[in-house]
């Protein structure tokens, strides 16, 4: 049925937006949205007023009905002149003038012209100030070196990708809540701790290479005694060889106890899961014993992993050390959750008929069983993110800020890496309450205790010369490779070979994942070729060998890759091979890595330069991603990260597809 424009089907008006406009402002003219199929041409608005019988003018109905003809100004003065000589008014033109008439229009016009003349000087003042400035603007970027401009352009690249939200959830962000304390706890370190002064405690921090931020810190501890640890912990760790705490256990636990929010960067290897799995057994342990948990009850905190192998690792580790103080006898026992996809949930009914102490989750999984009410967060008080920055890097942090929607109370946020770029960091610190950022060795940088050796090996030589490397070692060795199809192709080849191997990637299921990690971690099998999901944080045993078949991108990858080896305190070899196909960025970015960690930096990778040595500037690690071999202009990972927002606002407007 064609309608008529403003009307809808019923008879009534349509109040589109034009028409409330037009209501709104009547002297301004809006244009009415076009039907979608047709053009400007075809569109004629039918109203409902009645035209009048002359010919239609170029304009709107309100010029139309308020038209009032152009009269010259010339032409006006005379008809006005005429009509007051019709009213008998004698103007001035005709009345007989004296002469102090005269003067007093002399004095006037002479004022006129002085005013105008001032006028004229004031605008010629302020143009020339206007000159001058912008001449000293140019001649100030004259003098600017380019360094000082690309440093310029790249400060205010770093401005525009820092406005993002604070991580905070919508319901907080909407009501302005931010708390301004941290959160409080019973734990007190001990008396002699206490009595120790600032430069005591500094004395310690540097004696570990312990880099920390942040008001009041608390002081650091270098015995798991010393921190009040239940003794059946301290007894288990000790026969797991854990005898005393590393830099980064030695400060965050302290700092955790005391109810602080954390960042804890720390290399490869150095014991961070400890650090803030502790304190969240600790505090489930104090909950369970003020009132014992009941079904229904809990989680008393979370730690949220990238992974989900990371996940059944950290879940491992808590299970083992909750069943250490249960089997005591006197303790009583912790229940913790594993929350990741991939796993049938009534495997788990058992702990999820019971109160909840301790989840340890991927967010996908976590959010769908928060959304279905399978538990709540009405206790939690403890949110831990491990491998924090790929957490809230990328796809993660819309999860994070979700799953922060579902605390009601304050929560104590610890974020935990060995990788940690600026932009993280300061984001982290806009978004915690009063951090103690905990830094041992700088963020980023490879683990000392391992070997690095770039080789150059020819893209058709790598699979042979593989074989070959795999001989620098006893097993076990691990591959990693960026490719999901050379991973497939490696670990065939070895097999061919007769090489015990095993192969982990995004594209194999769950169980293959599974049983991969399991006879590789039991010794069953000597080889795992893997693609980047096995290098953020997973702990295998001794492993004596890491070879990076193919070098990723981004060096943060790198560093998490060779941090497989040279764990808690071994050492271990790295051999990674390049080629020409390597970007030259990424080369240097190796470059200044092994130069940083004083490693054999072999002569092809020397010969690699560096343009910003060319232009004078210097060189600073990059603030998104810690490479130390490019500036923010040209980070590999801020281009994957806009090519992703791209695609992901293409598919927005596309309807997902
Ligand atoms: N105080 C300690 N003394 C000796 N070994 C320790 C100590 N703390 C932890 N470890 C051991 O060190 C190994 C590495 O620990 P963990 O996995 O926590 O490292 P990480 O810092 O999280 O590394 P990544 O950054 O790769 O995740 C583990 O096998 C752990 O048992």
């Amino acid at each position: 049925m064609m309608m008529e424009s403003g009307q809808n089907e019923f008879g009534g008006i349509n109040y589109s937006r034009a028409t409330l406009q037009q209501d709104s402002e009547p002297t301004t003219r809006v244009e009415s949205p076009l039907p979608l199929s047709m053009s400007d041409d075809e569109y004629r608005p039918k109203r409902r007023r009645v035209r009048s019988p002359q010919p239609p003018k170029p304009v709107s109905d309100e010029e139309d009905d308020n038209y009032v003809p152009y009269v010259p100004v010339a032409q006006r003065r005379e008809e006005k002149f005429a009509k007051l000589q019709s009213w008998g008014v004698r103007s001035g033109r005709d009345r007989p003038r004296k002469p102090q008439d005269d003067a007093e229009e002399k004095e006037a016009e002479l004022k006129e012209e002085e005013l105008r003349r001032e006028k004229a000087r004031r605008e010629r003042t302020l143009l020339l100030e206007a000159q001058d400035v912008h001449k000293k603007k140019a001649a100030e970027d004259a003098k600017k070196t380019v360094e000082e401009k690309t440093e310029e352009a790249e400060a205010e690249l770093l401005e525009a990708i820092k406005s993002r939200r604070k991580l905070a959830s919508d319901m907080e962000l909407a009501k302005g809540i931010s708390y301004s304390e941290s959160m409080k706890t019973n734990w007190r370190p001990p008396k002699f701790v206490r009595d120790r002064t600032p430069e005591e405690n500094d004395k310690i921090r540097e004696k570990y290479h312990i880099l920390v931020e942040g008001d009041d810190i608390p002081p650091p501890i270098e015995s798991f005694r010393d921190m009040k640890i239940p003794q059946p912990i301290v007894d288990y760790m000790k026969s797991k060889k854990i005898t005393s705490p590393t830099p980064i256990q030695l400060q965050g636990i302290p700092a955790a106890f005391a109810g602080r929010d954390i960042i804890g960067i720390a290399f490869t290897g150095s014991g961070k899961t400890l650090a803030f799995c502790l304190p969240l057994i600790m505090t489930a342990l104090e909950e369970e014993t003020k009132l014992p948990f009941v079904q229904g009850e809990g989680p008393v905190g979370i730690i949220l992993c990238p992974s989900r192998e990371l996940a059944n690792q950290t879940f491992e580790n808590i299970g083992e050390w909750c069943g250490a103080l249960a089997q005591s006898g006197k303790y009583p026992q912790l229940n913790c959750l594993l929350c990741m996809g991939g796993i049938s949930m009534s495997e788990q009914s058992h702990t999820l008929n019971k109160g909840i102490h301790i989840v340890v989750a991927t967010p996908g999984r976590l959010i769908d069983m928060l959304e279905k009410k399978r538990f709540n967060f009405n206790n939690c008080k403890y949110l831990c993110m491990d491998e924090a920055d790929r957490m809230i890097d990328l796809g993660f942090e819309d999860d994070v800020r979700n799953i922060m929607s579902f605390f009601t109370r304050q929560r104590q946020t610890l974020l935990f890496s060995a990788t940690m770029p600026r932009k993280i960091q300061d984001f982290a610190r806009e978004s915690l309450i009063k951090p103690v950022l905990v830094n041992v060795g700088r963020a980023g940088a490879a683990n000392l205790d391992v070997l690095q050796v770039v080789e150059y090996v020819k893209q058709e030589a790598k699979m042979v010369y593989l074989l070959e490397c795999l001989q620098k070692t006893p097993p076990p060795v691990i591959i990693f490779s960026e490719n999901k199809n050379e991973v497939d192709d490696i670990q065939e080849y070895l097999l061919l070979k007769g090489v015990e191997a095993v192969a982990i990637h995004g594209s194999k299921t769950q169980e293959e994942r599974q049983y991969a990690i399991k006879a590789f971690k039991s010794g069953a099998k000597d080889v795992m070729v893997a693609s980047g999901v096995a290098s953020k944080g997973l702990d295998f045993n001794d492993i004596q060998h890491v070879i990076i078949y193919s070098m990723p991108k981004e060096i943060e990858d790198y560093v998490h890759q060779i941090g497989r080896t040279g764990r808690s305190g071994k050492t271990g070899i790295a051999t990674t091979f390049v080629n020409m196909n390597t970007p030259e960025q990424t080369l240097l970015d190796l470059k200044y890595l092994l130069l940083e960690a004083g490693q054999k930096v072999p002569p092809f990778l020397a010969s690699v330069e560096d343009p910003r040595l060319a232009q004078g500037r210097s060189v600073t690690g990059c603030p998104v991603c810690g490479g130390l071999g490019h500036s923010i202009s040209n980070c590999p990972k801020l281009e994957d990260t806009q090519r992703r927002t791209m695609a992901s606002h293409r598919m927005e407007d596309t309807g997902g597809y």
